[in-house]
């Protein structure tokens, strides 16, 4: 169970390999979210003077953000053993109730998708949060009793790409709650340039730069195209990566100048080409293009807001001037509509961030 998400993202146990080899194991090399990482060595610090576990982390954010990563780094530098596993992963109470049992005091539980825990799972972990113990019962009918069972004083971290869908009475129980954010372009940069130089391999800095700017702001897609954009240049090129190969293997794969995918512009020519551009609702949205609701809010989403090339209104969503330009077409209104958008956007669900990356 421990290894089930560490490889589900690569394709064999090559890769997998390279997973770990560029995957950070101490804060000083997780490069960005400068804020969770500030807090985070200050409570590890201080868990770490008092010989007492970490108080109960939640990440949550965008996927591929690094928040297991992060989650490994913290039982490192607290100097404990950590257990992985998922929401889907844990189906009834005695499966958890079998976790934890075998954890050993401090240890770190790391749970990804907490969100899709169900509920009878999510009852049992109420009390071994918050108290160190499971309530067991035994018997049936008259005769069941309850009985209390002690279990290490563990330190739980949960990673969900949606904080909403938490209930209230399992948020209530972390002590820190971390927001991952979209990497900026010099950060990503700097993830490229330590990964090739994990992967032994040269790169120019235009080359990183223009890597950085197409990796939509996450580190694992840094990763990605830096691992397919060599391969290209060992075999078409002389092994080491300069701006004609990146161009040519980001062509080869399908990503555009802003990083977009085929998905990302599908989202933004179906607003514009079927809604005249916005706004629309979400789910409307997610049925013309057969996706998931929630795949578009949580992973193509933050990305397309970000670069501003979408906005998210009361109403729904609108592609902005600079969409319809990306996309190739001409701006048909006459004013940007963002100005609407905007303020309407601060009066609704406000949890976007004005600040935008540009690339451009
Ligand atoms: N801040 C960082 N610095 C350097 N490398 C990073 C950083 N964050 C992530 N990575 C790299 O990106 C990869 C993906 O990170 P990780 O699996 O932790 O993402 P995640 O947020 O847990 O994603 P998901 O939500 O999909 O599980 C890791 O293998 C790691 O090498
Ligand atoms: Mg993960």
């Amino acid at each position: 169970m421990e290894s089930e998400r560490i490889t589900q993202s690569s394709a064999g146990a090559a890769e997998a390999g390279q997973e770990v080899l560029l995957r950070p194991q101490h804060l000083e090399d997780f490069i960005g979210q400068t804020d969770a990482k500030g807090n985070l060595k200050v409570f590890i610090e201080a868990a770490k003077l008092r010989g007492e576990p970490l108080d109960h982390v939640l990440f949550y954010g965008p996927p591929g953000l690094g928040k297991t990563t992060l989650a490994g780094i913290i039982a490192n530098e607290l100097g404990v053993d950590i257990k992985i596993t998922s929401g889907p992963a844990i189906g009834r109470a005695g499966d958890l109730a079998a976790i934890l049992t075998n954890l050993n005091d401090n240890d770190v539980l790391f749970i990804d998708e907490i969100h899709r825990l169900n509920r009878s799972v999510e009852e049992v972990l109420y009390s071994a949060m918050e108290d160190y113990a499971l309530d067991i019962i035994i018997g049936k009918g008259p005769s069941a009793r309850s009985i209390r069972l002690d279990i290490a004083r563990f330190t739980l971290i949960g990673a969900t790409t949606r904080a909403g869908s938490l209930s209230a009475p399992l948020r209530d129980r972390f002590g820190v709650i971390s927001k991952f954010e979209i990497y900026k372009k010099e950060e990503l940069a700097d993830i490229i340039r330590r990964s090739a130089r994990l992967m032994g391999v040269e790169i120019d800095e235009d080359a990183t730069l223009l890597m950085a700017q197409c990796s939509r702001g996450t580190p694992r897609i840094a990763n990605r195209l830096l691992k397919r954009i060599r391969d290209f240049s060992q075999v078409r090129g002389n092994g080491r990566i300069d701006l004609a190969i990146t161009e040519e293997g980001l062509k080869a794969l399908g990503v555009d100048s802003l990083g977009l995918e085929r998905l990302d512009r599908e989202i933004l020519s179906t607003i514009i080409d079927r809604f005249g551009g916005g706004p629309v609702g979400i789910d409307t949205i997610a049925a013309s293009i057969g996706e998931e609701r929630i795949t578009i809010e949580d992973a193509y989403e933050p990305y397309l807001i970000q670069t501003g090339l979408l906005y998210r209104t009361q109403k729904g969503r609108m592609v902005s001037r600079l969409g319809y330009e990306h996309m190739g077409l001409r701006y048909p209104y006459e004013d940007d509509r963002r100005e609407i958008s905007e303020s309407e956007e601060r009066t609704g669900e406000g949890e976007e961030k004005d600040e935008q990356i540009r690339f451009v």
